[in-house]
C-alpha cells in the first residue's frame, strides 16, 4: 500500500468515524422528544380540566389526543400554550416552556389550529395569511401546493369561504410559518367526508416535516394520520401508545372511548 493509500484510508476511517458519530446524533435527534408534558394540571372557573397529565410528542410524525367529549383535550392544548393557567412542567424543544407567556411560546416554533377554525371573515384570505405570516420567508409554496383552492380564492373574504375551505385557511395559516411542533385541535369536525380527506392529506404532508399534535374525534382519519395515541378521560391521561396497537384492539377503543369498530375480519368488504 502507497504512502498515499493509508492516508486515504486513514481518511475514510476518520470519515466513517465521524458518519457514526453523526447517525449516533441524528440518532439522538430522532428520538429526543420535541415535547415533553410532566404533571399538567389547569383550572377552569374553579374546575380541574387537567390532572396531572404526563404525555410526550415525538420530533417526527403525527400523535393524536383522543377521548370523548368535554375529557380535557383542548384544555391541555390551551395549558400547554399558556392560554389558561396551569401548573407543571412543559418542555419544548429541550426548553422549559411552562412559565412563558402564549405569545414567548409561539415565537419559539408552535403553531396552533384552534376548534371551530376561526378566521377573519371580514378579511379576504391573501389578507388572512398576510396577517398570521411571522417570519421573513413565508411558506407559501407548501401552502398553494396544499391548498390551490386558496391560491384561487385569494382575494375571496374568507366569511364567504365553505367550512372546509375556512378550515384550510386556519391549517395555511400556521403552515406559512416554519414551526418546530403544530397543535391542531379538531380539524375535521363538521366537514363533509370529501373535505375531511383533502384536510387529513395536507396534515398528513405537513406532518412529513413538522410534528403534529393532532386533537381528533374522526377515528379514520387517526388511524391514517398517527403513529401513537394518548388518550385522555376526565383530564387524566389513561393510555399512551403506539396508534396500530390501539386500532388493532377494538375492544380497548371500545374501552377507552367509547366507540365500535369493526375489524376487518368482521366486515372484510373495508
Ligand atoms: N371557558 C370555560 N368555562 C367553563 N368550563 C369550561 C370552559 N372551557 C372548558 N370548560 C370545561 O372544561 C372541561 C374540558 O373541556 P375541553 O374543551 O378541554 O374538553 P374536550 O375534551 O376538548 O371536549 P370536546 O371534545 O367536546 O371539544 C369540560 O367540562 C368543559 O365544559
Amino acid at each position: 500500500m502507497s504512502a498515499h493509500d493509508r492516508a486515504d484510508s486513514a481518511h475514510d476511517r476518520g470519515d466513517s468515524a465521524h458518519d457514526r458519530a453523526e447517525s449516533a446524533q441524528d440518532r439522538a435527534d430522532s428520538s429526543t422528544p420535541i415535547l415533553t408534558v410532566a404533571g399538567l394540571s389547569a383550572h377552569i372557573g374553579g374546575q380541574q380540566v387537567v390532572e396531572q397529565v404526563d404525555f410526550e410528542v415525538p420530533p417526527l410524525g403525527v400523535t393524536a389526543v383522543l377521548g370523548r367529549n368535554g375529557v380535557g383535550k383542548t384544555s391541555t392544548i390551551k395549558a400547554i400554550l399558556g392560554l389558561i393557567d396551569r401548573k407543571g412542567e412543559v418542555t419544548f424543544a429541550g426548553q422549559r416552556i411552562d412559565h412563558e407567556p402564549t405569545h414567548r411560546i409561539v415565537q419559539r416554533g408552535v403553531g396552533y389550529v384552534p376548534e371551530d377554525r376561526e378566521v377573519f371573515g371580514s378579511l379576504t384570505v391573501a389578507e388572512n395569511l398576510k396577517l398570521a405570516t411571522r417570519t421573513d420567508n413565508p411558506r407559501t409554496d407548501l401552502v398553494d401546493k396544499l391548498f390551490p383552492e386558496l391560491r384561487q380564492r385569494a382575494q375571496q373574504r374568507a366569511g364567504t369561504l365553505s367550512g372546509g375551505q375556512q378550515q384550510m385557511v386556519s391549517l395555511a395559516r400556521a403552515l406559512i410559518n416554519p414551526n418546530k411542533l403544530l397543535l391542531v385541535d379538531e380539524p375535521t369536525k363538521g366537514l363533509a367526508p370529501k373535505i375531511v380527506t383533502e384536510v387529513a392529506e395536507a396534515l398528513a404532508e405537513a406532518s412529513a416535516t413538522t410534528p403534529v399534535l393532532l386533537v381528533e374525534q374522526n377515528l379514520t382519519v387517526v388511524e391514517r394520520l398517527a403513529q401513537r395515541v394518548i388518550v385522555i378521560d376526565s383530564g387524566r391521561v389513561v393510555h399512551t401508545g403506539g396508534a396500530a396497537e390501539l386500532f388493532a384492539d377494538p375492544d380497548q377503543i371500545q374501552r377507552l372511548l367509547g366507540v365500535h369498530t369493526e375489524t376487518s375480519e368482521e366486515n372484510p368488504a373495508q
